[in-house]
C-alpha cells in the first residue's frame, strides 16, 4: 500500500518533531518507502492529506493527536464526497488526549502502530459530518472521526484548549471540567434523531458518537462502533459539579449509562437547536468550532481504517 504520513511535529509535546529522524527510520524499516509532510498550523493536516489522497496514496497516516486525526479525515473529502473511498486512514498516536485510539484499545507504542501499518488489514470506517454555525455566525461544515458533542463538554474543551495542557491530558480535562461545570447553566435544547419527533430537553451534554471516548478517557458511548453505520447518542441531563466529583468513576468506566440522567439512542442523523436562546457551544473531536444549531449525519463506511 502506497503510504503517506501527515506529521504534526508539535505533537507529544514537540517530541515528534525532535525525534523525527529516529521515528522515520523506524517507520521505513517497518513499511518500506513512504511519503511525508509536516503540518505548520490549523487545518494544514487536512490540506496535506487531501493532496496525498489526490496523488494516489492509498494509506494516509495521521502522526499526532486527536486534532491531527480529525484534520486528516477532513482531507479524505472534497466537494462533499470521499476522493477515494478505498483509501485508508492510518494512525500513529502521539497526542495528549488520545480519545480516538482508546476506542480500539491502541496504546502509544510506536511498534504497535507500525504493526498495524504493515499488516495490510483495513476495515470500513464511518465518518461523521456536522453542519453548524461558526463563531462568526456563518454556516460551516466539518467531518469528524470520533465524537461531536454540545453542552458542558464543549465548554470544558474550550477551557482545556485555552490552557497549555501543562497539567497533562487527563488532569487538564479534570480541571477544565470543574471550571466548566461551575460556570455552566444547562440550556434547553430541542433535538430530533432521524425522522423522529422534536423534543425539548435540559442538557448537561449530548455526545453524537462514532467512537466511544471523549474528554481524555470518558467512556461517553460504550456501545459505539465505527463500522456499524450508526451514531450512538448519549444525552446527559441534570448532572452538576457534585455528580462529577462523587460519581466521576462511572463516567470513565461507562457505567453512567445506567444512571437516571443518562439516555442513549442510535440514529443516522441528529439535529439540535437551542430552545431558550442560550448560546450552546459545540465540540468536534476536541476542537470548539462554533455553536448550535447543528446537524450531524453519519456517512457509513465512507473510508477505510488501518487496524
Ligand atoms: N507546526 C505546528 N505548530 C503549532 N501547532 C501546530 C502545528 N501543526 C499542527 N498544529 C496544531 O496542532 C493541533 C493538533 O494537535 P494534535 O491533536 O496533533 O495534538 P494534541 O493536541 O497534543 O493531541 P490531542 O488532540 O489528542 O489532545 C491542531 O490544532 C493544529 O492546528
Amino acid at each position: 500500500m502506497k503510504t503517506f504520513l501527515v506529521v504534526n511535529p508539535r505533537s507529544a509535546g514537540g517530541q515528534t518533531g525532535k525525534r523525527w529522524a529516529e521515528l522515520s527510520a523506524q517507520v521505513g524499516r517497518a513499511i518500506g518507502e513512504f511519503g511525508h509532510g509536516f503540518t505548520e498550523g490549523a487545518m494544514d493536516a487536512a490540506r496535506i492529506a487531501r493532496k496525498a489522497v489526490q496523488d494516489g496514496y492509498e494509506c494516509v497516516v495521521a502522526v499526532g493527536g486527536d486534532g491531527t486525526i480529525n484534520e486528516v479525515v477532513n482531507g479524505f473529502f472534497l466537494e462533499g464526497r470521499a476522493i477515494n473511498p478505498r483509501a485508508a486512514l492510518g494512525v500513529i498516536p502521539r497526542g495528549t488526549g488520545g480519545d480516538f485510539r482508546r476506542a480500539f484499545g491502541w496504546d502509544l507504542e510506536l511498534d504497535s502502530a507500525l504493526a498495524r501499518l504493515s499488516s495490510g488489514e483495513t476495515e470500513p470506517f464511518d465518518v461523521g459530518l456536522i453542519e453548524y454555525v461558526n463563531h462568526e455566525g456563518k454556516p460551516e461544515q466539518r467531518y469528524f472521526a470520533n465524537i461531536a458533542s454540545f453542552g458542558v463538554s464543549a465548554v470544558v474543551a474550550h477551557e482545556v484548549n485555552k490552557s497549555s495542557k501543562a497539567l497533562g491530558g487527563n488532569l487538564s480535562f479534570v480541571w477544565g471540567t470543574v471550571k466548566g461545570l461551575i460556570k455552566y447553566s444547562a440550556p434547553v435544547v430541542r433535538f430530533r434523531a432521524d425522522a423522529g419527533t422534536q423534543e425539548p430537553v435540559s442538557v448537561t451534554a449530548v455526545a453524537v458518537a462514532n467512537g466511544r471516548y471523549f474528554g481524555s478517557g470518558m467512556c461517553v458511548a460504550p456501545g459505539a462502533l465505527t463500522h456499524d453505520g450508526l451514531f450512538n447518542v448519549t444525552v446527559w441531563s441534570g448532572y452538576g459539579l457534585n455528580d462529577f466529583i462523587f460519581k466521576s468513576k462511572g463516567v470513565y468506566s461507562g457505567e453512567h449509562v445506567t444512571w437516571k440522567g443518562t439516555r442513549q439512542l442510535q440514529c443516522r442523523s441528529f439535529e439540535a437547536e437551542s430552545e431558550d436562546g442560550q448560546e450552546v457551544l459545540i465540540e468536534v473531536d476536541g476542537e470548539v468550532p462554533g455553536r448550535l444549531p447543528a446537524k450531524m449525519t453519519i456517512l457509513p463506511g465512507a473510508i477505510r481504517l488501518k487496524v
